[in-house]
């Protein structure tokens, strides 16, 4: 039996099994197996499925893969955001490759990718699935496009192609601490009552994996699936954007309703409406924010600010600043959002927020 076959007789033994708690441990298993499989699917295997035009190379401060549908638009978006053309035609799978196009956007450059359309069965090799889902794991966003004239199972398919190739979408990572050891057997601790998983299953699923000796301490009271994640530990959490477009063929009411779904924002490319706060949006997401700097006596150089993350402390800027900076780092005066007065004098440890302005001091 090949391992496609394998797969699909355990998803029908699993949609057969009733959910209940004495079928808890053969779910478990079943599940794990079922993961085991697919990441087998998923190792690299024949050269020619590598997919040529699909190597592009990382450029910018963010990466932002369009995924969706054939026909939604996801060129069309990218040849009205950036300056590169993308062929946009009525018929499916016009795009056959990856297409890099740049946004400008707060002095930021971000690396938006167009890519051929998916369809259901994409994690399995249908059309160039494979190949766009390897692109997917390589961006800082998914930025799903979704035809707002067509039906809402769309976002739920494409949902279940990510899924099971391993992208998890606005997740967070399990709070699971997970070691495999020499030996000892298997250590199993929480922090907090677990109401999903109990210490024989997590055995029986570390069994499946050939893992007997190991340390386990659960800090939220995950799922099994969770804890299969942990296992495989090939697993990508990505933040994901719901882009509908063509709202210029729905009603107002519907437009309303669709843009107030979580993580969603509705667009339409042709007629270029909503498409400043979808990069306002977009921006968020990333988790980008601009710092400034200033040098004594003078005003804060605005033309030309450093890109960073959020969460990033005085320390990271002065490595982006110059990598000789940080030793001779003696203290930093900020202005900002991120202090409480203007400016505030910090160490390397504090934490910046977008549009700070920075004055380092050296020793
Ligand atoms: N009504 C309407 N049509 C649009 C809009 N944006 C794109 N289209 C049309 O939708 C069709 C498909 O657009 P593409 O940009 O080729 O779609 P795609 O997602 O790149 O398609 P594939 O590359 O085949 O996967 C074209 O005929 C576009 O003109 C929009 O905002 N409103
Ligand atoms: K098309
Ligand atoms: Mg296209």
């Amino acid at each position: 039996m090949g391992i496609l076959e394998k797969i699909s007789e355990i998803e029908k033994e699993i949609s057969r099994t009733q959910k209940n708690k004495a079928t808890e441990y053969h779910l478990g298993l079943l599940k794990a197996k079922l993961a085991k499989y697919r990441s087998q699917l998923l190792e690299p295997s024949k050269k020619s499925e590598k997919g040529e035009g699909f190597d592009v190379l990382k450029s910018g401060d963010a990466r932002v893969a369009l995924i969706g549908f054939p026909s939604v638009g996801k060129s069309t978006l990218l040849s009205t955001l950036t300056k590169t053309e993308s062929e946009a035609a009525s018929y499916e799978f016009t795009t056959l490759t990856c297409i890099p196009g740049v946004i400008d956007y707060n002095g930021a450059n971000i690396q938006l990718l167009d890519l051929p359309g998916i369809i259901e069965g994409a994690a399995q090799g249908k059309g160039r699935g494979r190949q766009v889902i390897a692109v997917a794991r390589t961006a800082d966003l998914v930025l799903m496009m979704l035809d707002a004239t067509k039906k809402d199972v769309h976002r739920d398919l494409l949902e279940k192609e990510l899924e099971s190739v391993g992208i998890r979408l606005n997740k967070q990572k399990p709070n699971i601490y997970f070691k495999v050891k020499k030996g000892g057997g298997l250590s199993f601790n929480s922090t907090c009552p677990l109401t999903k998983i109990d210490e024989k299953l997590v055995q029986l699923i570390l069994h499946e994996y050939k893992i007997f000796n190991a340390e386990v301490l659960f800090r939220e009271d995950c799922t099994a699936d969770e804890l299969i994640d942990v296992i495989c530990a090939n697993r990508v959490y990505l933040p994901c954007l719901y882009v509908y477009n063509k709202i210029d063929q729905i009603s107002i009411e519907e437009v309303d309703r669709i843009a107030r779904q979580p993580n969603s924002v509705v667009v339409s490319c042709n007629m270029k409406l909503n498409l400043d706060y979808l990069l306002q949006v977009l921006w968020e997401y990333l988790s980008l924010i601009r710092v400034y700097t200033k040098k004594p006596g003078q005003p804060p150089d605005f033309s030309d600010g450093l890109i960073l993350r959020k969460g990033v402390t005085v320390e990271h800027v002065c490595h982006a600043i110059h990598r000789t900076l940080a030793a001779q780092f003696k203290y930093a005066l900020v202005w900002g959002t991120s202090t409480k007065y203007s400016p505030q004098r910090v160490g390397v440890s504090h934490v910046m927020a977008d549009e700070d302005v920075i004055q380092v001091v050296k020793k």
